[in-house]
Order: structure tokens, then C-alpha cells, then sequence
């Protein structure tokens, strides 16, 4: 399988600080990737790296091959880095069908293709973004990533603060977008056990550095070691 994403003895953070210490992983095309870790490990600031919102201090990161370590933010997106912020940054004043045809990018995803996957946004599609629950905001950025056409999603937390029966939803569309469209995804998630089913491989960050990583079936089989690393 080919390269898609290589990040080698990344050092980064904010200003003068560290918090990435000498991260390395690769990612293959079509694989996804959970990145675990307890609060303040360095998960977010390892996305806010590789989307290009933080201060290099050393190391690469490449798409494909090319070096874009040292490009700005907004020349990544368009070469493929797909990004579901935390904070799931949807435009609140715009119907879902705008959000989702704002800042779309011609591909295979496409407004139809995104309504499958997601039902409850075709039926809210005349809704604007501040009319929606939590989940269906969350639903709409993620379907708003995928209109870009990534070649690579990163996701932060996409189940924080959502009723159960939700987070199942999205798992489950989570799982169709990954397994079955074959999606390169970068998953990162405090609930290690339900994120684990549907990634390939495993990464634990513990204060910056990458201290364990597997497969994420054998990470599941092993209760001690996510006892050990995470605690859960
Ligand atoms: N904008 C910022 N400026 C300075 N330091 C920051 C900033 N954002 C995060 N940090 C620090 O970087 C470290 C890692 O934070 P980060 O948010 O990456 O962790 P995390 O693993 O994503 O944790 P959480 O699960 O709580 O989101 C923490 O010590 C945090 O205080």
C-alpha cells in the first residue's frame, strides 16, 4: 500500500514551547489511525500540527511524499488534509445545503453522496447550522470535511459531549466512511474502546511522545495495556 501521510521526528507547539516530542508515524493510504492519550498528551496539538496551526521546532511531515512541513495552513487543505475540529466549526447563519456546498471540492463526495451517508442532514437540509443538536452539528462537519475530498480526515474527539444513541450514529457512519469507503482517517478519541473497532492501528501519545502503537485489534485483546496507558 502507498505513503500517505509520513511524520518524522516531529518536534512542535506553541511559540517557544514544546509539546510534540519527536512524534513519528506513517499512515497508508486507506488506513485509519487512532490517536489516544489522556488530557493534555499532545493529541490536539499533533492535528493542529499536521493542519499547520502550530510553531515547528523540528522534524517533517509529509503528504504523499511532499514535504509540507513548512507550508502554510491554507495550502494544505487543498492538497487533501481533511480537518473536523473539536469546536466543529460549521457556519451557524448558513442552511445545512450551504454549509455543505460552501467550501466543496470536486471528488467522488458530493452533496448526494454525503445525504446518504448521513439521512438526518437531507431531512434538515433547509436548517441553518444553529438550529441543530449537537450531534447533527457534529454530523454536518464531518459531511462538510468529506465535500472537500481529503485524501487524508482528521478527526478530534468527534464524540465529545453527545447523547449515547448519537455517538452510536456516528460510529456507525464513522465506520461506513473509514472501513467501507476506504477513507484515510486520523481518529482522535478519549473513548479508547469505541474508537479501537473501527481504526486499523493504534498510536498512544503520553506528554508529547508516541509510547505505544499496534494494531488496534491487538491493543483491544490486551485490557492491561489500555488499563496501563490510558487508564480506561
Ligand atoms: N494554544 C495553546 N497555547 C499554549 N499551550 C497550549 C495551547 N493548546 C494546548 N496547549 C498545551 O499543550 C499541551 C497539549 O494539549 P493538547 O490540547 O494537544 O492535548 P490533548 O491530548 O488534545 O488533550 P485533551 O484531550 O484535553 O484535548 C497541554 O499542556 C496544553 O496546555
Amino acid at each position: 500500500m502507498a505513503e500517505l501521510l509520513r511524520v518524522e521526528r516531529l518536534i512542535a507547539g506553541y511559540g517557544e514551547a514544546h509539546v510534540l516530542a519527536k512524534v513519528d508515524f506513517t499512515l497508508e493510504e486507506g488506513r485509519s489511525l487512532a490517536l489516544l492519550g489522556r488530557n493534555g498528551a499532545g493529541k490536539t496539538t499533533l492535528l493542529n500540527t499536521i493542519i499547520g496551526v502550530t510553531t515547528h521546532h523540528a522534524g517533517s511531515i509529509h503528504l504523499q511524499q511532499r514535504d509540507i512541513t513548512r507550508l502554510r495552513a491554507e495550502k494544505r487543505a487543498p492538497l487533501g488534509v481533511g480537518w473536523v475540529p473539536q469546536e466543529r466549526n460549521i457556519f451557524r447563519s448558513l442552511t445545512v445545503e450551504e454549509n455543505l456546498t460552501a467550501s466543496a471540492r470536486p471528488g467522488a463526495w458530493n452533496v448526494s453522496r454525503v445525504y446518504q451517508m448521513f439521512p438526518r442532514l437531507q431531512e434538515r437540509r433547509r436548517n441553518l447550522g444553529n438550529q441543530l443538536s449537537g450531534g447533527e452539528q457534529q454530523m454536518l462537519a464531518i459531511a462538510r470535511a468529506l465535500m472537500l475530498n481529503p485524501k487524508v480526515l482528521l478527526l478530534d474527539e468527534p464524540l465529545e459531549g453527545l447523547a449515547p444513541i448519537i455517538v452510536d450514529e456516528l460510529l456507525a457512519a464513522l465506520r461506513r466512511i473509514v472501513t467501507g469507503e476506504g477513507m484515510s482517517a486520523i481518529i482522535v478519541e478519549q473513548k479508547a474502546r469505541k474508537v479501537l473497532p473501527l481504526t486499523d492501528e493504534v498510536i498512544v501519545l503520553e506528554r508529547g511522545a508516541v509510547t505505544y502503537r499496534n494494531t488496534s485489534e491487538a491493543l483491544l485483546a490486551s485490557p492491561e495495556i489500555l488499563e496501563a496507558h490510558l487508564s480506561v
